[in-house]
């Protein structure tokens, strides 16, 4: 079998899907995006092509490494992005061409459902408790919400306990029925997630994410001493050598690759492994779409140590498209008391809808996040 080309679709509301179509008729989908940076993604993708057309796209490992290292720079947002859509669509066609799942082809099921959990409030945290209502009738249990707006360096006792109010109104009118992480975005610097985590623990979240930047990493271990809050990261490392670090440094106890971002099924599988072996627990990252989610999936089936699945039904982002929008096999991604099933159809288990993918590419908004600023004007973390 070879690879015979390579086409891009950028979609609404800020995904792009990836087609590799082979010699011998099968296809295979990945969802390469960095959102906000689709078409530098793009690029980056289609400079890849070199190294897979006339290629055999069962031999996943080795064009993965081709990708990985043969272009002397490696790592990074766009190019880990890239190589993870480019992975996630090879292990469709191998998944594909055998007649199984992917799970199936990482050795089997692990589990029999995944807990899955939704977002609420928006970019500055608003109506999560009308928010938490409405899903919980969906059959939610567990939520994630953004834990502050614009933050400062230095932030306002005043800012701080409007943090810390919403947190305890949701904790009056849900007690423990519900859990919920609290995700800070990176707005938070480091000496005020200390003092925002000191506030927060007497309502014990299940997770704060990104307490800190991930450039700021080397503070995990120190701000895990300050709290019993587990810390949760991940989103913005792009490789096992990044997570490598923080596995050694400690202070991380749920690890959130995004399968879209941090190299694809091949490289996460592995990162679970590494987090299993310290005992971290394994919530991959997943704002995106549906191959992105389907991709997270396969490695949550395999991965012992996977807890709890984010996915974007609903999420504030998606303007102008849905997740099972560009999905045919809808009723395979049914979630059922915040459960999902293993994907039951070979390969990634997505039957995309392409004409509908066609049809959105034509005019697809370029969607980049909004830039903040503090009240001085200086820029704010988004
Ligand atoms: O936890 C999450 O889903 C993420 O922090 C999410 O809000 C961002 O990754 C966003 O998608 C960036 O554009
Ligand atoms: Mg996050």
């Amino acid at each position: 079998m070879k690879i015979t080309k390579l086409t891009t679709y950028r979609i609404p509301p800020r995904w792009m899907l990836l087609k590799i179509e082979t010699d011998e008729g099968i296809v295979g989908w990945g969802e390469p995006v960095i959102e906000g940076k689709a078409r530098t993604v793009e690029t980056a993708v289609h400079e890849f092509s070199q190294y897979l057309v006339g290629q055999d796209p069962r031999r996943i490992n080795d064009l993965w490494q081709v990708m990985y290292r043969g272009g002397f720079y490696r790592g990074g947002a766009i190019l880990m992005s890239a190589i993870a859509g480019i992975d996630q669509a090879l292990w469709d066609i191998k998944g594909k061409a055998l007649g199984v799942p992917v799970y199936e082809l990482l050795g089997g099921l692990v589990r029999d459902r995944m807990k899955t959990y939704s977002w609420v409030g928006g970019d500055r945290p608003a109506d999560v408790i009308d928010g938490i209502r409405k899903l919980r009738e969906a059959g939610f249990d567990t939520f994630k919400m953004n834990g502050t707006e614009e933050f400062g360096i230095i932030e306002s006792s005043a800012a701080v306990d409007a943090a810390v109010q919403r947190i305890a109104e949701i904790r009056d009118a849900f007690g423990n029925q519900i859990e919920f992480g609290i995700d800070f975005h990176g707005r938070v610097s480091a000496p005020m997630a200390k003092a925002l985590l000191r506030e927060l623990e007497p309502y014990r979240p299940l997770f704060v994410e990104e307490p800190v930047l991930a450039e700021q990493a080397e503070y995990y271990p120190r701000l895990a001493e300050s709290t019993s809050i587990p810390l949760a990261a991940g989103e913005r490392m792009f490789s096992r050598f990044e997570f490598k670090n923080v596995f050694q440094a400690g202070g991380i106890n749920i690890v959130q690759p995004d399968l879209s971002h941090a190299g694809g099924i091949t490289e996460c599988v592995k990162i679970a492994g590494m987090a299993e072996a310290y005992d971290v627990a394994l919530a991959p990252h997943c704002p995106l779409g549906p191959i992105a989610l389907a991709s997270c999936l396969h490695v949550d089936f395999v991965s012992y140590n996977a807890v709890l699945q984010e996915q974007s039904i609903g999420i504030h982002y998606n303007k102008g498209g849905e997740v099972l929008d560009y999905v045919l096999n809808k009723e395979d991604f049914k979630i059922e008391n915040g459960y999902i099933k293993p994907l039951p159809k070979p390969g990634l288990g997505v039957e995309v809808d392409e004409q509908r993918v066609i049809e959105a590419s034509r005019n697809a908004p370029d969607w980049t996040n909004p830039l903040w600023r503090h009240p001085d004007g200086s820029v704010a973390e988004w």
